[in-house]
């Protein structure tokens, strides 16, 4: 199976047929070793999963081109004419570029790094940092989620401080995925709760998706609102009302 895409795709770019991948010199597709070094590492390459690691310097390179040609076939199966149409010539390249660089980069570049501080004077009150406005894409139809988070941390003299852009950076790396609400969610606190180590992590995030306003049920109202409350969050129902208190009321802002 794959001998025969090998030996189909050892063409120069500019004669690749419109919708093939582009070959490295071996005439391998760049996605198809990065799916390799995947699989045989045994690691899950969700849409919502980060796979950073298993792409080596220049290829995202590659994978651009890749995705260019790919989205090309994309636009000749809707029937839509990239060369006499002035506004439609670069879109395949655009669209490209959008997914791999920003719409989806969470996906294939590293976390942002995140300086620790160690709680020196034993903070020990509720912080809350927010709102974060958050953009991201539904796993299923690929249609913009816009929205805001909430964040709560209770810390303890273990936890470690870290600055406060930190946090809407750690979110903007999560939601740049395809992703649905309730995984998203759960992500960043997994990734807040190992950066910090709190005695209580608290999350909400409302948003709005697009796959239910722009098309299929075409409600533009409806949000989905949804919370992870870990530790003391959990156990303690004054903090969480606190918590819940202190933030603006949402969908009127
Ligand atoms: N639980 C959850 N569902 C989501 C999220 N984003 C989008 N969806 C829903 O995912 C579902 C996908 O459903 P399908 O039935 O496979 O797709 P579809 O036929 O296009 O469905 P419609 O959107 O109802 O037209 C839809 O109901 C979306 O509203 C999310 O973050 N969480």
């Amino acid at each position: 199976m794959l001998g025969g895409l090998v030996t189909s795709v050892m063409l120069m770019k500019s004669d690749m047929p419109a919708g093939q991948a582009a070959p490295d010199e071996e005439g391998t597709p760049v996605s198809v070793k990065i799916r390799e070094r995947l699989t045989a590492a045994k690691k899950r390459f969700n849409a919502n999963d980060n796979i950073a690691a298993f792409i080596e310097p220049g290829e995202l390179e590659k994978l651009l081109d890749e995705v260019e040609s790919k989205m090309q076939g994309v636009l000749d199966s809707l029937v839509i004419d990239t060369v006499g149409d002035h506004n439609t010539q670069n879109t395949a390249r655009r669209v490209a570029k959008m997914y791999l660089n920003e719409v989806f980069k969470g996906r294939y570049v590293p976390g942002p790094s995140i300086t620790e501080f160690p709680n020196a004077e034993h903070l020990n009150e509720l912080i809350i940092v927010g709102p974060i406005t958050v953009r991201s894409a539904c796993s299923h139809h690929f249609c913009p989620v816009i929205g805001q988070l909430w964040i709560g941390v209770m810390p303890n003299e273990h936890t470690n401080v870290i600055g406060l852009s930190k946090y809407a950076r750690l979110a903007e790396w999560i939601m740049g995925r395809p992703q649905i609400q309730e995984e998203a969610v759960v992500q960043l606190a997994d990734l807040i709760q190992q950066k910090t180590r709190p005695d209580g992590l608290a999350i909400v995030m409302e948003a709005s998706h697009f796959c239910m306003g722009w098309r299929g049920v075409k409600d533009m109202d409806s949000k989905m609102i949804n919370s992870v409350m870990r530790g003391v969050f959990l156990k303690d129902p004054n903090l969480r009302r606190e918590f819940l208190s202190l933030i603006p009321k949402k969908s009127s802002s």
